[in-house]
């Protein structure tokens, strides 16, 4: 079955508002009814009570954290290591840092499923978040007429953060696709302290943003919108910084928030990218090119950016209007 063919029910935050879970980007919606528009404003002021509580909650626990002791589950060396490996792959863990990836890695419990078997029921209580060492797992959601496939896990990714963000029945159905699975499972505790406020503060910073880039009226489901502000980075450059090289593979897509990045061929301006959300570094990355350009700043400037490893979990959906826009933007140029 293809997810792109199956994803069309209600979108999650409609689900997630019903249910008052709500913390994320509300997709715009220009033909609202008054009621709508009254649903939204509530729905608006939940979401702010909801920060409100996080902040307080998180700086409640600022002192828990002091005398933490997380839980610790002996492992050999190679485990701990396939364990990062697959924490570095995935973007819930972007923001920790050394001492906090020991801990989390100390705390994380190997789980086997078989194929078929359910890892995770939609509608039931959750306290256990899931990484993918090996195996395929598929991600159902039932709208009210049936369950629909919403995506295919691979290994590197995680699951399940959503009830313990917002202490929240399962959202979805998460069952085994391959013979057999291998999970790396952390607990409540660990995640609430160690990774949630990270988290949380990330997905804040770019929800805006996320918003307002047209170039994701395409993802429909924001959930999937809200997941890439885990995958969004930044970058300092100063004025005449050569960002990226002509004749480069580009590591990252670069996207703009504010100043002007000029486009170079063999030395000559052909134009600047001013525009919030015009980005670069998509030849090498979407269409697998070397990049025909330089890119230089001209001014000092921050840049956003999704590292190539990301690249097929959050833009690769729309990877057609990517390589139309490659077409359109470069193309009298090349
Ligand atoms: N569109 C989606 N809506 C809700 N959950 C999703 C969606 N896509 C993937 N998921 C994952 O499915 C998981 C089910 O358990 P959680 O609600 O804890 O967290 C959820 C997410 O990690």
């Amino acid at each position: 079955m293809n997810p792109q063919k199956v994803r069309n029910g209600p979108n999650f935050m409609q689900q997630l508002n019903k249910k008052k879970h709500v913390d994320c980007a509300l997709s715009s919606n220009s033909d609202s009814s008054d009621d709508e528009v009254d649903e939204i404003v509530a729905i608006k002021k939940d979401v702010q009570k909801q920060r409100f509580s996080v902040s307080a909650e998180a700086y409640g626990q600022f002192n828990k954290k002091e005398n933490f002791k997380a839980k610790f589950i002996p492992k050999s060396k190679e485990q701990s290591e396939r364990i990062k490996q697959r924490m570095q792959a995935g973007f819930m863990f972007s923001a920790l840092n050394e001492k906090e990836i020991e801990i989390v890695v100390g705390a994380m419990e190997e789980k086997i499923f078989h194929k078929a078997e359910y890892v995770i029921k939609q509608g039931e209580e959750g306290n256990v978040l899931y990484v993918v060492d090996t195996g395929e797992l598929d991600c159902f959601k039932n709208y009210g007429k049936g369950d629909v496939l919403l995506k295919t896990y691979y290994p590197g990714e995680s699951f399940g953060e959503l009830a313990l963000l917002f202490q929240s029945p399962r959202a979805a159905s998460i069952i085994v696709k391959s013979d057999k699975a291998i999970l790396w499972q952390l607990d409540r505790e660990t995640f609430n302290l160690i990774v949630k406020e990270a988290s949380i503060k990330k997905r804040q910073q770019f929800e805006t943003f996320l918003e307002n880039w047209d170039l994701l009226k395409e993802i429909k489901d924001p959930y999937d919108k809200l997941k890439m502000s885990d995958a969004l980075f930044e970058k300092q450059y100063k004025k005449g910084d050569v960002i990226l090289q002509q004749g480069q593979k580009s590591q990252e897509i670069f996207i703009l928030e504010q100043g002007r990045v000029s486009v170079n061929k063999n030395n000559q301006t052909l134009f600047e990218l001013t525009k919030l959300g015009d980005y670069f570094g998509d030849q090498s990355i979407v269409a697998g090119t070397l990049e025909s350009f330089s890119y230089v700043a001209e001014g000092d400037m921050k840049l956003m950016y999704i590292p190539k490893k990301s690249y097929s979990s959050t833009l690769k959906e729309i990877e057609s209007t990517l390589l139309k826009n490659i077409q359109t933007k470069y193309g009298k140029y090349q």
